[in-house]
């Protein structure tokens, strides 16, 4: 059954290790976090690098808890981590498998983890094919094409290769890839990576007709104030895996309690500050 619930993520005093292992000791990524995503809304996640922003949104994907021999994935070791009313702490390998389907995620530099031997219509359709083997093929070809179209890439690329389209498209064709599955949850990070200036303006009206037409809830990273402005509802900032702030961006900016926070504040204002240009008036060049 779909989640019907109104609280898509619920992080309680969350805290999330990397396994020591490899010669090196536990590392603490993310300490006593405490946050919600209510459903429907874009919650955007910033904080300088290594604050712990990816660790938090692969947990959030279900990238969590797995414990294999050699393996480094992010482990929760206090609190309680709820995606979709799933505890995160104690998921079992069918649960997670369910979850996956319902939360669509953009990893870090998605564009370039694209399958090289792959088309681009493969790599879109991939996630359907690999829980539906069966899938009717002519169904899931509409699917892509639709896809790609909201992404604004031409239909004649389904047959062409990654290495034969741009990063930008790559990164395009990545976001169409982690919404084939129509995730009740999209968890991106870093979604205009490596897409040019001039293309990341429509990139980001698709993702907000794209949420429009599914109502998605979001978790969205972003270094770029641009993009979290423009984007989100209510931002998260991280700092050495502490949350040192939470709430809508102008509220956050507004009551910056945190060097890192009064940074992005003089950043946003710049990003939002009408261009001012040079009275020409008089000018006789
Ligand atoms: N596989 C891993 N094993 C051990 N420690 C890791 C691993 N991946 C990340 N870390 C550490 O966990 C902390 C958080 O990293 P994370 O990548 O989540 O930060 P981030 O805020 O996303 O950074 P960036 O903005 O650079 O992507 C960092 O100190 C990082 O070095």
């Amino acid at each position: 059954m779909p989640f019907a619930g109104d609280v898509v993520v619920a992080a309680s005093d969350v805290t999330i290790e990397y396994p020591a292992g490899h010669g090196r000791q536990a590392h603490r990524a993310l300490d006593g976090v405490t946050l919600s995503i209510r459903r429907g809304e874009l919650m955007g996640l910033v904080g300088e690098t290594g604050s712990g922003k990816s660790t938090f949104a692969a947990c959030v994907a279900g990238l969590v808890g797995r414990r294999l021999p050699g393996d480094d994935v992010p482990q929760i070791v206090g609190g309680s981590l709820r995606v979709l009313g799933q505890e995160l702490r104690a998921l079992r390998p069918r649960a997670r498998s369910r979850l996956t389907y319902e939360v669509g995620y953009l990893p870090q530099n998605a564009g370039r983890l694209l399958r090289p031997g792959f088309t681009v219509a493969e790599n879109i359709g991939d996630p359907v094919l690999a829980r539906e083997p069966k899938y009717d093929r002519r169904e899931l070809g509409g699917r892509v094409a639709e896809l790609l179209d909201a992404v604004q890439l031409p239909l004649r690329m389904m047959s062409m290769f990654p290495h034969e389209i741009s990063s930008g498209q790559r990164q395009r064709v990545a976001i169409a890839r982690s919404l084939i599955l129509r995730p009740v949850l999209w968890v991106a990070d870093e979604p205009t990576a490596g897409v040019d200036v001039t293309a990341r303006g429509p990139v980001l009206d698709t993702i907000l007709e794209l949420q429009s037409e599914h109502d998605f809830s979001a978790l969205i990273i972003s270094h770029e104030a641009a993009v979290t402005a423009r984007l989100t509802d209510r931002v998260a900032v991280l700092q050495g895996g502490h949350l040192v702030g939470l709430g809508r961006l102008d509220e956050v900016l507004e009551n910056p309690n945190h060097p890192y926070v009064r940074g992005l504040a003089e950043e946003y204002r710049i990003v939002t500050e009408p261009i001012q240009l040079p009275d020409l008036e008089g000018d006789d060049r």
